[in-house]
C-alpha cells in the first residue's frame, strides 16, 4: 500500500492532537447536553471512533451510509440513501460526523434531509475539508484540516475501498487510480 502513496499529508500525530482539540471544543459547546453523532459510512468510521472518544459529555451513535462517488475519484452527484438512521431525531442534538468535504453534494443533502427530522439542532464535523471543489453550499461547525485538491486516502478514506486503514492521511499517486 506505502508504495502507492506519493507523501504524507498529515501524519498520526498531527491526526491525533486535532481529534484532541475538537473533541474538547465541541464538549465544552454542548456542555450540559446529550449529542447524537451520526457518521457517514464508510469514510467516517475512523475518524469518529477516535472523536467520540475525545468528547467527555454523553454520546449515542448512530449511522447513515449514502452513496456518490461509486469507483470513481469526482462525485456523480446524485445522492443515494443506502442505510437510514435507526434514532428518531426529535429534539435530539444531531452532530454529522464526515471524513470529507469535496463538491459539497453529499452534505448539502444529507444536512437538509436531516433538518426535516425536527432536530434540536444540526450540526456539522468533517475531518478534511477541500472548499476549493465546492459546488454546492456546506456550512462546517468544526473542521479538521482544510486541504488542496488532492485524492486524499488513508484514515478512512479510500480509493475503490483501498487504503482505508493508513494511519495518516496521504495523497495518491495518480498511477495508483489509473490518472
Ligand atoms: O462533498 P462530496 O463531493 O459529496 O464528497 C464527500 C463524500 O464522498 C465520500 O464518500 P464516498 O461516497 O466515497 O463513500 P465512503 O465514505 O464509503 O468512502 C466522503 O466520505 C463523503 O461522504
Ligand atoms: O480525496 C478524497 N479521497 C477519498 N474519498 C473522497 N471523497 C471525496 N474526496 C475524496
Amino acid at each position: 500500500m506505502m508504495n502507492d502513496i506519493k507523501e504524507i499529508l498529515i501524519d498520526k500525530d498531527q491526526l491525533a492532537e486535532r481529534v484532541r482539540e475538537l473533541g474538547e471544543e465541541i464538549s465544552a459547546d454542548y456542555a450540559g447536553k446529550e449529542i447524537l453523532m451520526i457518521g457517514v459510512l464508510r469514510g467516517a468510521v475512523i475518524f469518529m471512533a477516535d472523536l467520540a472518544r475525545a468528547i467527555s459529555v454523553p454520546v449515542a451513535l448512530d449511522f447513515m451510509a449514502v452513496s456518490s462517488y461509486g469507483a470513481s475519484t469526482s462525485s456523480s452527484g446524485v445522492v443515494r440513501i443506502l442505510k437510514d438512521l435507526d434514532e428518531e431525531l426529535d429534539g435530539r442534538h444531531v452532530l454529522i460526523v464526515e471524513d470529507i468535504i469535496d463538491s459539497g453534494l453529499t452534505l448539502n443533502y444529507l444536512v437538509e434531509n436531516l433538518k426535516s427530522r425536527r432536530p434540536a439542532s444540526v450540526k456539522l464535523c468533517t475531518l478534511l475539508n477541500k472548499p476549493s471543489r465546492r459546488k454546492a453550499p456546506v456550512h462546517v461547525d468544526y473542521n479538521g484540516f482544510t486541504i488542496p485538491d488532492y485524492f486524499v486516502v488513508g484514515y478512512g478514506l479510500d480509493f475503490a475501498e483501498k487504503y482505508r486503514n493508513l494511519p495518516f492521511i496521504g495523497v495518491l499517486k495518480p498511477e495508483a487510480y489509473g490518472g
